[in-house]
């Protein structure tokens, strides 16, 4: 597993907000690439970046006059650096095919958009599922499903979507990049990281106490637990492996 970048999810107050303009791509920046198989954990913590997604987000939430549930996990991305560093990170280019879980307000899947891929977002919250399809209505590279993503059989949706596309250059695996909600963390690991024979990287946003407890324990500890064993071995790390 590779080292963890520190991120930070700038969470501000509904305000009125001007009219906003769809970010354009960004230049490739420096990124980690993984092997197939390898999975990449981002923690949230004192990175400060562009907000150019501010106005987006606070758009969406309020045409359905929504404010975030906690239930939900629903912590809004206001940061589209630290968007462009999960999509770089996963080296997402022109053709890919993208799980999203938990797509929200869309402020991530825009820059999965303009990075060239080709997204399936899992959202449980009927009413994010409808403002990111509305969001996105006019482009094909977005598929929502309204659905739990711990209830889902996402091997197989994600079978069928890859066998959808239409390209000549038609992806044998998808790859994962998403921020997703802090509850499901550990179901989305335990998931996600056996379904080597369709995901090629993963690129998971978590919260750093999380991404620690993941990546930090070592056999020697107390803290080690069952999810560490299942970690490691999908991630190929031994137990003296430092972070
Ligand atoms: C942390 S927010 C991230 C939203 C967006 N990706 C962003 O970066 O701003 C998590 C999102 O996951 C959705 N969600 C929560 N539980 C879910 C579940 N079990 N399955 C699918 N989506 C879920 C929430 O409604 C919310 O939109």
């Amino acid at each position: 597993m590779a080292a963890i970048p520190q991120a930070v999810s700038h969470v501000l107050p509904l305000q009125p907000f001007p009219p906003y303009p769809l970010p354009t791509p960004s230049p490739s920046r420096t990124g980690a690439r993984h092997r197939r198989g390898e999975s990449f954990i981002a923690c949230s913590k004192g990175l400060r970046g562009s907000h150019d997604d501010y106005h987006a987000t606070l758009r969406a939430l309020n045409s359905k006059g929504r404010t975030p549930r906690k239930s939900l996990g629903q912590h809004y991305m206001l940061n589209n650096d630290i968007n462009e560093q999960l999509v770089n990170a996963a080296g997402v280019k022109e053709g890919d095919v993208v799980l999203e879980i938990g797509p929200g307000t869309g402020s991530l899947t825009n820059v999965l958009i303009h990075a060239g891929a080709t997204v399936l977002g899992i959202e449980k919250d009927p009413y994010m599922a409808s403002i990111v399809t509305e969001r996105f209505a006019e482009t094909n590279r977005l598929k929502v499903l309204q659905e739990d993503f711990v209830k889902c059989h996402i091997h197989s949706h994600m079978s069928s979507f890859l066998a959808s596309i239409v390209s000549d250059m038609k992806p044998r695996y998808a790859k994962v990049v998403s921020n997703i909600p802090f509850n499901i963390s550990t179901d989305v690991v335990k998931q996600i990281l056996p379904m080597g024979d369709i995901f090629s990287e993963v690129v998971l946003l978590l919260q750093e106490e999380t991404a620690v407890r993941l990546v930090v324990s070592a056999l020697r500890t107390s803290e080690y637990r069952p999810i560490n064993i299942f970690v490691n071995f999908y991630s190929g790390r031994c137990s003296s492996c430092e972070v």
